[in-house]
C-alpha cells in the first residue's frame, strides 16, 4: 500500500503524526511534488467529492497522497491541491488526536489516511495505522457507526447523503 505524504515542515516535529508513521515505515515522506504517486487519491479537505468505497481500486493500485502542513496555514491554493487529480475530502468525522480532539473534519494526517482506508474496506490496514498512537484506536471507536455506514455506501453521493442525515439529526 503506497501512502505518500508531502511534508511542508510547518509542524511541531514531535507531535507530527505523519513523521511518526514515516519513521515506522508506514508512510513515505517526500519534500517534492514530483515524488507523489501518479493517479493517487489526494486527501484534500477542500474537495467537493467525498471519499467512498468506489475509490477502493484507485487506493489499491495508485495509493493515497496527503499534505502535512499546519491547519492554520492550509489553503485551497496550497500547492499540492493545485497539481494532482483525484482529490477527495472526508465526510463528517470527529478527530480524536490530542491537538484537535472532538473537532469535526479537522483530522490529523494519520486519522485522515486511516479513515480513507476504512471507508474503502481496508479496515485492518486502518487499524494498523491507528495502533501507533495511544489515542488511535479511540478514533476508530468514536467514529465507528459513521465509518461503517460510509463503508457500505455505493458512491460519493451516497456518502454525502449519510453525512447529511447524520448532521441533520
Ligand atoms: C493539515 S494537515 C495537519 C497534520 C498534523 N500536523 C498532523 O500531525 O497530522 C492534515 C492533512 O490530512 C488530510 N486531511 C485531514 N482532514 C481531512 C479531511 N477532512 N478531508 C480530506 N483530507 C483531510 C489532508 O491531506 C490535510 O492536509
Amino acid at each position: 500500500m503506497k501512502i505518500v505524504v508531502y511534508h511542508a515542515e510547518e509542524c511541531d516535529r514531535k507531535k507530527c503524526t505523519s513523521l511518526k508513521l514515516g519513521r515506522k515505515g508506514k508512510f513515505k515522506i517526500v519534500s517534492s511534488l514530483n515524488q507523489l504517486p501518479r493517479g493517487a487519491l489526494v486527501l484534500n479537505p477542500f474537495s467537493e467529492k467525498a471519499v467512498s468505497p468506489e475509490d477502493r481500486d484507485m487506493v489499491l493500485r495508485r495509493g493515497i497522497a496527503a499534505l502535512d502542513c499546519s491547519w492554520k496555514k492550509v489553503k485551497k491554493s496550497s500547492v499540492i491541491f493545485q497539481t494532482a487529480r483525484n482529490h477527495r475530502s472526508l465526510p463528517f468525522l470527529v478527530a480524536a488526536n490530542p491537538t484537535n480532539y472532538g473537532k469535526p473534519c479537522i483530522l490529523s494526517t494519520a486519522e485522515a489516511v486511516a479513515a480513507t482506508l476504512y471507508i474503502v474496506g481496508l479496515k485492518d490496514i486502518a487499524s494498523d495505522i491507528m495502533s501507533y498512537f495511544k489515542w488511535g484506536p479511540h478514533f476508530l471507536d468514536l467514529n465507528r457507526e459513521l465509518l461503517e455506514a460510509y463503508s457500505r455506501a455505493e458512491n460519493s453521493l451516497e456518502v454525502v447523503e449519510i453525512q447529511k442525515k447524520f448532521i441533520g439529526g
